[in-house]
């Protein structure tokens, strides 16, 4: 993936915006893609913002390449490792947006630690987000949506910004359906919770 697999290294993920064929103004970062629908979907629709896309798994990696292909993309750069390390390589305050959409849900209990939204993790996010970036969190496990919430909500520079008491039932306006919500394999209708990063 030479032009598409962004560069493991800190130096050259310094400067982000400039990892992108196409002139971007924009960060996003979607993590856990699956088979990648959804990354070039917002692809497609918002030629402004540069995607980094992040799955392990190698079937959906090569689905979202031939997408990209198909699609002519060259706002998407993907990272074919745990997105916890590219996080880790990002600079401070540099993302714009942050998808995490129906996340392994790991629903047994003595599972459950091995879940991606973990405090540290969300700690290590909001230093590479940017104030006022938005993070959109999505999944149809009960136990899970209750969990992240917590999470979240115990971050002091997380805002969650619903704005009704039931708005996070509906998905947002802007939302691309995945592969993975379709299958309703969950305990619940999807959840979609909006947050911001306050200064
Ligand atoms: C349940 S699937 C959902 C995929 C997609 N978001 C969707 O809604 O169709 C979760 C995906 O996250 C990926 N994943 C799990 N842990 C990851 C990690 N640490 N870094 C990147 N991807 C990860 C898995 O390989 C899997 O494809």
């Amino acid at each position: 993936m030479p032009r598409l697999r962004l560069p493991g290294d800190s130096a050259a993920l310094e400067t982000p915006l400039e990892l992108f064929d196409a002139r971007v103004s924009q960060l996003w970062l979607e993590i856990g893609f699956g088979g990648g629908e959804h990354v070039s979907s917002q692809a497609k629709a918002n030629p402004d913002a540069g995607i980094m896309a992040s799955e392990v798994f190698i079937e959906g990696i090569a689905k979202c390449l031939s997408d990209i292909d198909d699609m002519k993309l060259s706002n998407v750069r993907l990272w074919d490792e745990d997105a916890r390390e590219l996080v880790d390589l990002l600079p401070d305050a540099c993302l714009d947006r942050v998808f995490i959409l129906f996340p392994d849900p790991w629903p047994k209990k003595r599972h459950q630690k091995r879940r991606i939204i973990q405090p540290d993790f969300l700690r290590e996010l909001t230093r590479v987000m940017k104030p006022g970036a938005r993070l959109r969190f999505a999944t149809d496990v009960r136990s899970y949506a209750d969990e992240a919430l917590t999470i979240f909500l115990a971050e002091p520079r997380i805002e969650w910004l619903a704005r009704t008491a039931d708005d996070w039932r509906t998905p947002p306006s802007d939302h691309f359906r995945t592969r993975y919500e379709t299958k309703n394999l969950g305990d619940i209708e999807p959840v979609f919770y909006e947050f911001q990063l306050n200064d």
